[in-house]
């Protein structure tokens, strides 16, 4: 396997270009981070993978592997700005956003053409993919069992008309992600357990994912893994598979979720009441849509759950203290109601 990658191969492109000095376009060489270790950062350069002493000043917990850097040959100098990035962050805690991936041009959203196939879900990622500034595409695995595919695929096609939808077998998927997963190109998987991810990330890489990181032969001939979360696709581009894309979940959001329901967004723009809740209000533009039978209200209540998941999931310690405080005293005064009522 050959270990040396034109830039453009590596998915450099002229926005990353235009954020260079003439001096660093002189002296330094623009690298794609493959790792992040806690002392350490492997890329991929165009004379092949190299091992790297983090930015003096910068935590490894800011660098994530897609990034894109500057480096002198043993230390990375500094990131440059991403093109999307995707981040996480446990419910509640307030913690700092952690990295998942960053520069992912195309997520493949993927759903099994079975019962695993649930519209919140669905929707739910489209947000975030959006959220992350990342295309979303839809992929339904299992095709080749499924009695009727193109039902799915119609199903599929219905959540969102603006998201290209492919149904395949993820263990022989032919040339139909050909349109994404090409030199340059980065993609990522998101989806539930056993809808194929591993299965169709093993067709896309040609390999089993154990093997697919780049050798390296160094000066004494023994082999070194890298790349280890970068994978290269047969048929050019690259597949980043990071242990937290499998736990990806919805936060800060709220972009992601209005332009996936931008339907509902907008018709809430012309209710009467700003702070409408698309109940009973009167003036309600929503809920005349859906009178008029032109929205479909289990959409409504999808669109109000995914905003409450993401309100909740993106509340700062100082936040989700509040809430739990206002609760308490909810409880409390209806305990006393109670009590009071009982003639306690
Ligand atoms: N016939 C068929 N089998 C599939 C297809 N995709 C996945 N499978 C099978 O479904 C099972 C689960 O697939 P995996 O690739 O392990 O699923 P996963 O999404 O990686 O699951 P996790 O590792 O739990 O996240 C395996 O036995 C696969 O062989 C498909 O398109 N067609
Ligand atoms: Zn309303």
């Amino acid at each position: 396997m050959t270990d040396t990658f034109p830039l453009a191969e590596l998915g450099w492109a002229s926005d990353f270009l235009r954020q260079l000095t003439l001096d660093e376009l002189a002296t330094l060489t623009p690298c794609r981070i493959s790792a992040v270790h806690r002392s350490r950062i492997e890329a991929l350069c165009p004379t092949g993978p190299l091992s790297l002493l983090p930015p003096a000043g910068l935590s490894t917990a800011e660098i994530a592997v897609g990034d894109w850097g500057l480096c002198d040959g043993t230390r990375l100098l500094r990131l440059l700005a991403r093109r999307s990035t995707l981040a996480r962050r446990a419910a509640g805690t307030g913690a700092d956003r952690q990295l998942i991936a960053a520069n992912v041009d195309t997520l493949f959203i993927v759903t099994s053409c079975n019962a695993d196939f649930n519209p919140a879900r669905i929707e739910r990622y489209l947000a975030l993919a959006r959220a992350a500034g990342v295309a979303p595409v839809l992929v339904l695995t299992k095709a080749d069992i499924a009695p009727d595919p193109a039902a799915w695929q119609d199903r599929a096609a219905m959540i969102d008309r603006r998201v290209p939808v492919v149904a395949l077998d993820a263990r022989a998927p032919g040339d139909r992600l050909a349109d994404w997963c090409r030199p340059g190109q980065t993609v990522a998987l998101l989806g539930s357990s056993g809808v194929g991810k591993t299965t169709l990330a093993n067709a896309l890489t040609g390999a089993d994912q154990a093997t697919a990181a780049i050798r390296e032969d160094d000066a004494k001939g023994r082999h070194t893994t890298t790349g280890r979360h970068l994978h290269r696709l047969v048929q050019g581009g690259w597949l980043i598979d990071t242990p937290g894309m499998r736990e990806l979940r919805l936060s800060d959001a709220g972009a992601g979720i209005a332009a996936t329901f931008d339907d509902l967004d907008t018709l809430a723009g012309a209710c009467r009441f700003a702070d409408c809740r698309h109940q009973t209000e009167p003036g309600c533009a929503v809920q005349a849509a859906i009178a008029a039978g032109t929205v479909d209200p289990a959409r409504l209540g999808r669109w109000q759950k995914l905003r409450r998941e993401d309100r909740i999931n993106s509340e700062t310690l100082a936040e989700a203290h509040a809430r739990d405080r206002a609760f308490g005293k909810m409880t409390r005064a209806a305990l006393r109601d109670k009590s009071r009522l009982r003639g306690d």
